[in-house]
């Protein structure tokens, strides 16, 4: 981890007494490619304390920005004092043929996952970056955060990789990252059977759909059954307004389904349907406040 040079800052924003700080560094794990990313550091860190972090990954499209600027955060964050990290959504500028041509493919289309098939594979290793490189990027920075205490979140296909970083590191010996909770708004829940997924993992992966497996929470969930010392502390928000959800992208009532076949509790994964809600930011920042103190509570334990 020492080894990594630090980022370069780009700007400083004061925000709810803390600040949100944005920084640049290239990145090994996405074929030596610069990333900006954005780290919300509430008034404590200021003060010097190391506090916990949530990482937030952003859906198709987005990028560091999206999710400081419309989530509502912030805020709630600086309250409980945790610090919020804001990754991009995907490499960009891999100059790949064909990468700028779909909104959910390629630029702003990541998937959270290691690509192993070319011409990818160089670059779109956002699983690679997200649980490895980025936390090391974060303690060459020297900010004050406690990156033993590390929980996700996300939305759409973010929530997909929030999801499936946390249940990976559940199942692995030696997780480069621990996350203690995962939650995730509207996330594309079961992606080896919806189109986006069907899309990507053909696309990123060379054993196409039997490799996404490892990519999918339902599928994940499944295989965590019966594992000894399994606590899942998860929370999903799905509206049923959704575009996406009413045209089965997301799929969490299949995720619903693996919990239950799992022998795991609604509290231990819950999943909130909420009628009207649609899969814009005005959802996300509705129930933005409870899944800010979801983390905090299990982060704050931690200490
Ligand atoms: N351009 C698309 C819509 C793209 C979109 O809705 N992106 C969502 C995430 S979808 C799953 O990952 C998003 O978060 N957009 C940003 C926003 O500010 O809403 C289309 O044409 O339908």
């Amino acid at each position: 981890m020492s080894s990594t040079t630090a980022p370069e800052k780009l700007s400083t924003n004061a925000s709810f007494d803390g600040e949100l700080v944005k920084l640049s560094a290239p990145a090994n794990s996405l074929g030596g490619l610069k990333t900006t990313f954005n780290v919300f550091l509430p008034r404590q860190a200021l003060d010097g304390d190391k506090v916990p972090v949530l990482y937030y990954l952003a859906g198709l499209t987005c990028n560091e920005d999206t999710a400081p600027w419309k989530g509502g955060f912030l805020r709630d964050a600086a309250a409980e004092g945790i610090a919020l990290v804001f990754p991009d959504t995907s490499p960009r500028g891999a100059d790949i043929d064909g990468e700028d041509k779909d909104w959910d493919f390629g630029t702003g289309a990541g998937f959270y996952l290691t690509a192993s098939k070319e011409p990818w594979k160089k670059h779109y290793n956002m699983y690679e970056f997200i649980t490895s490189e980025l936390p090391s990027l974060l303690a060459a920075a020297s900010l004050p955060l406690d990156l033993s205490r590390s929980s996700i979140f996300g939305h759409s296909m973010g929530g997909h990789g929030a999801l499936t970083l946390y249940l990976k590191s559940l199942l692995s010996t030696s997780p480069s990252t621990k996350y203690l909770s995962a939650s995730a708004f509207a996330p594309i829940a079961n992606p080896t059977q919806c189109p986006w997924g069907d899309k990507a993992f053909k696309g990123y992966l060379a054993g196409g759909l039997d490799e996404g497996k490892q990519y999918d929470a339902t599928e994940l969930v499944g295989q965590l059954k019966g594992k000894d010392g399994v606590d899942l502390k998860v929370l999903v928000d799905v509206g049923t307004g959704d575009q996406f959800y009413q045209q089965k992208q997301l799929l969490p009532e299949n995720l619903i389904a693996a919990r239950d076949a799992a022998g795991f509790s609604a509290s231990q994964l819950a999943v909130n349907l909420h009628e009207r809600y649609d899969h814009s930011y005005y959802f996300i920042s509705t129930f933005a406040p409870a899944h800010i103190k979801f983390h905090a509570e299990v982060l704050k334990a931690a200490k």
